[in-house]
């Protein structure tokens, strides 16, 4: 059986005066029971929006628990404030502050540690699917940035392909399966057929409400991680209904 469908929403640096009336808004109009809804807003604002009616996540984090790491931000603080997952590893973290893969497995075991779902992000550039590295890409992000201990429960796993963030272009509906049905086969290699077919993957990269319907009509996406059109409800919800 498919997995649960999963609706992220990822801020990124915006949302400081419209946040509580979109989020109202989502949860008043926009949710279903038939599917996972999670925002992730800046850190500042996670206090304030959760408890309201949809999970709440991060963005990142540091992998120690505290100490002289000045700007960072634990896991533990993220749950403290009220978060449920982290995403870990976007590649705007991973081309604006060098994350690595090992930098990304280490944030992974800190969010277990602190009791909250990774939301780990893979994907390849626009030079590397030109040379036809796309699946070599990702096997390495993959083997790089997931620790042994994960789970269907833990775990969720986000397609990004870099060169399809906030630029309005997608790969078609065979690109995006070819790489899905790659995910899950390493999974399943990997870990087992039982965690890996229950282990979320999300597609990110342009995700509107025009498109959202026939992407999650391919074969392993198990819902979005969407990023401008995140910050509208009408559009978010427009997303949650193709999913649904
Ligand atoms: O990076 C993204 C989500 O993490 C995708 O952003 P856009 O939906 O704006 O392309």
């Amino acid at each position: 059986m498919a997995p649960r469908k999963l609706i992220a929403g990822n801020w990124k640096m915006h949302g400081r005066a419209s946040s509580l009336a979109v989020l109202e808004t989502l949860v008043d109009k926009h949710l279903d029971p038939a599917c996972d809804v999670l925002v992730c807003p800046p850190a500042t604002l996670i206090a304030r929006l959760a408890g309201r009616g949809v999970d709440i996540g991060g963005q990142d984090c540091h992998w120690e628990e505290l100490g002289a790491h000045t700007g960072d931000i634990a896991a533990e603080m993220l749950a403290d404030a009220g978060a449920k997952a982290v995403i870990l590893g976007h590649s705007e973290r991973r081309a604006d502050h060098g994350e690595t893969d090992a930098m990304v497995a280490r944030k992974t075991l800190a969010a277990w540690r602190a009791g909250l779902v990774a939301v780990v992000c893979v994907g390849e550039t626009e030079a590397e699917r030109d040379a036809g590295q796309t699946l070599a890409s990702i096997a390495a992000q993959l083997a790089g940035s997931i620790p042994e201990e994960a789970t269907a429960e833990n775990l969720v796993i986000a397609y990004e392909p870099v060169w399809a963030i906030g630029t309005g272009r997608t790969p078609t509906l065979a690109q995006i399966g070819e790489v899905h049905d790659f995910i899950r086969e390493s999974l399943e290699t990997r870990f087992g057929n039982g965690a890996a077919r229950g282990i979320r993957l999300l597609y990110g990269g342009s995700v509107k409400p025009g498109n959202a319907a026939e992407i999650f009509g391919v074969d392993n996406v198990d819902g979005a991680l969407v990023g401008g059109a995140s910050l509208k409800a009408e559009d978010f919800g427009a997303i949650i209904a193709a999913a649904v």
